[in-house]
């Protein structure tokens, strides 16, 4: 069977004792509130049972007892990896006109090779794959035959590759001088399942930014809350003041206790496998995407078009249908705009 969990890619030597990351040691840009070790581990410790597959993993523990909402890391902005990292970097002019991910796909892959990036130690300890479906071998995609699980996994796939072979011709190969070792479709697997699994979407002012070690934060079911991440503006040095993100547990812990965040409440245990390479137990997960469309070939489909867009929904349309839950808010609505037809489409 699959291992739904990422085998750690880093040396535990690096980590010994408490003092870990050259990253976080004194005088370094990350900025630890109180005493913060990062471990690579044999076993989660967490609700969720570990398959033998995993061998180790890394998490971060708190080293004191702390409160919650109590701030326990701070990363500077100079630090995170985001489309203005992009444009600020040798490859910035070629990715200007790309889609956000692809543009900071391309510059995960580049930095990864670059000994000399002010993320290398970041690079080294990042895990070759994650647990998601997508990195499943054929055979253990069998066992998913008949689920919306398989087939979202490979029409996902399929879209990597395409993004991957116009962004070849595009940008990687017309751009040699930029992009001096081959960049493979593996690498670019490597990059979409880095930005799926660790990428944040909800600081303001920021679609898509990974924040470098506070992305080693795992997930527990137990947090029920999803307001940990802040930017703020303060001291990101002895003598400078940059944004910077924070993050606050949001459980109360004891020393030695793991952080923890949710992830997202919202996604459906098929999201969290094809994101993140595992699944909730909980059945408050298990959900059905319904994908509703208006078709072009409708006749008031301009009019249908408009109505959708101006209550904030699209030509498509996806609506997540959990078990034992009541329908989500705008599908009947939605799905009574793209069948309304003839006489009724004028009232
Ligand atoms: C944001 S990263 C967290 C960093 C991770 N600890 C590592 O060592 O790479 C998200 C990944 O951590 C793993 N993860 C996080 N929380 C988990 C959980 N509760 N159960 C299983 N895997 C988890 C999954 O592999 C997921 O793709």
């Amino acid at each position: 069977m699959a291992s739904v969990f990422p085998a750690c890619s880093g040396s535990a030597s690096l980590f010994q004792g408490t003092n870990f990351f050259p990253f976080a040691a004194k005088g370094s840009p990350l900025h630890l509130k109180t005493p913060l070790s990062a471990k690579c581990v044999a076993s989660l410790g967490t609700e969720i049972s570990v398959p033998p597959a995993v061998d180790t993993f890394w998490l971060w523990l708190k080293e004191e007892d702390i409160s919650r909402n109590e701030v326990v890391l701070q990363v500077p902005k100079r630090l995170w990896i985001n489309p203005d990292a992009v444009a600020a970097s040798e490859i910035g002019k070629v990715c200007s006109g790309l889609k956000p991910w692809l543009a900071v796909a391309l510059f995960l892959i580049r930095e990864r090779s670059n000994d000399d990036s002010l993320w290398k130690h970041y690079f080294s300890i990042l895990p070759k794959e994650t647990g998601s479906t997508i990195y499943w071998s054929e055979e253990e995609l069998s066992e998913l035959q008949g689920t919306q699980l398989l087939s979202t996994t490979l029409s996902v796939k399929e879209y990597v590759k395409s993004e991957f072979r116009r962004l070849e011709e595009e940008i990687i190969l017309p751009n040699r001088k930029l992009f001096p070792s081959p960049i493979t479709i593996d690498d670019f697997f490597w990059a979409f399942g880095i930005l799926r699994s660790r990428a944040i979407s909800r600081l303001c002012n920021e679609n898509l930014v990974v924040i470098p070690f506070a992305d080693l934060i795992n997930h527990s079911a137990s947090v029920t809350t999803e307001d940990h991440a802040y930017e703020i503006k303060g001291a990101a040095g002895l003598f400078s003041w940059d944004y910077l993100f924070s993050l606050r547990s949001p459980l109360s812990l004891k020393a030695e206790d793991q952080v923890f965040i949710q992830y997202d409440l919202n996604k459906s245990n098929v999201k969290l496998a094809l994101d993140y390479g595992f699944i909730e137990p909980n059945s408050d997960r298990n959900a059905y995407t319904l994908t509703l469309q208006i078709s072009e070939s409708d006749p008031f489909f301009g009019d249908k078009l408009d109505i959708a867009e101006s209550n904030g929904f699209g030509e498509t349309a996806y609506f997540d249908i959990f078990y034992n839950l009541p329908l989500p808010p705008g599908l009947l609505p939605y799905l009574r705009l793209v069948a309304l037809g003839g006489t009724d489409a004028f009232l």
